[in-house]
């Protein structure tokens, strides 16, 4: 692999990817076609925060994270820095120092396909992190790598400028030129769930307000009262 840092990749709009954030990883990853999502391995350090930002990519070595320094300076206002690691790896890559250079960039959050560390302080500082360890394991700063480069995390390839959402259900992407049609969907998947929590209120049950009624019929799906079912089958 030969080492590259891409500067200056084209990103979505920071507000949309803000407007994603806000609709959060469950109605995003419906709205795009139940595609996208890391997987349930991709853990928050602590609960609650809830971000969308456009991905700056870190590839890097296990138990080294050289890049992670390279990536911090290629990071703008309302980015996410995402990082993959060339083969599998729980090593604690990132702690609060990163955070605190990278909250002072804008930076959102950080997405790591390996270990995260100094989680109390990451909690008390407010900054968000998903991770797939949580390790105290040092690493070192030796092996170059990519930045900006299109990595791959759970199976998703995120490109550098793709959106990012991430939350307590896990972390979903977004690709760039998806944007405005998931942001629409996702709307429009919201003032559905809206109707059906109403009609949930008021007692009306899933299977009418989604009209599964016909579709048991069609499975073949029987009402027994009691008594015949108990004689049937004794
Ligand atoms: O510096 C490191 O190796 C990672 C870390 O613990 C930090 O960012 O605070």
């Amino acid at each position: 692999m030969k080492p590259v840092v891409v500067t200056g990749p084209p990103r979505a709009d920071i507000a949309d990817a803000a407007a994603l954030g806000e609709h959060g990883t469950a109605t995003v990853h419906e709205a795009q076609g139940r595609t996208g999502y890391l997987g349930p391995q991709f853990r928050p350090a602590w609960p609650g925060a809830r971000i969308g930002g456009t991905a700056v990519t870190a590839l890097c070595w296990p138990g080294d994270n050289l890049m992670i320094h390279v990536a911090v300076e290629q990071c703008h206002e309302g980015d996410v820095l995402v990082v993959a690691t060339t083969s599998p790896s729980t090593d604690g890559l990132f702690g609060e120092l990163f955070a605190t250079a990278l909250a002072r960039r804008g930076v959102r959050g950080v997405v790591l396909g390996t270990g995260v560390r100094d989680v109390a302080d990451l909690r008390a500082m407010g900054f968000p992190a998903w991770s797939t360890a949580v390790s105290a394991q040092g690493t070192v700063k030796a092996t170059a790598g990519g930045v900006n480069v299109p990595v791959v995390l759970g199976g998703q390839v995120v490109h550098p400028g793709d959106v990012v959402v991430a939350d307590d259900d896990g972390v979903v992407r977004v690709a760039r030129t998806d944007v405005a049609q998931v942001l629409d969907a996702s709307a429009a998947r919201v003032a559905k769930e809206a109707a059906n929590r109403a009609a949930f209120q008021e007692g009306t049950l899933g299977l009418d307000v989604y009209g599964m009624r016909e579709k048991l019929v069609q499975l073949g799906v029987e009402y027994v009262p009691y008594e015949k079912y108990r004689q049937e089958r004794s």
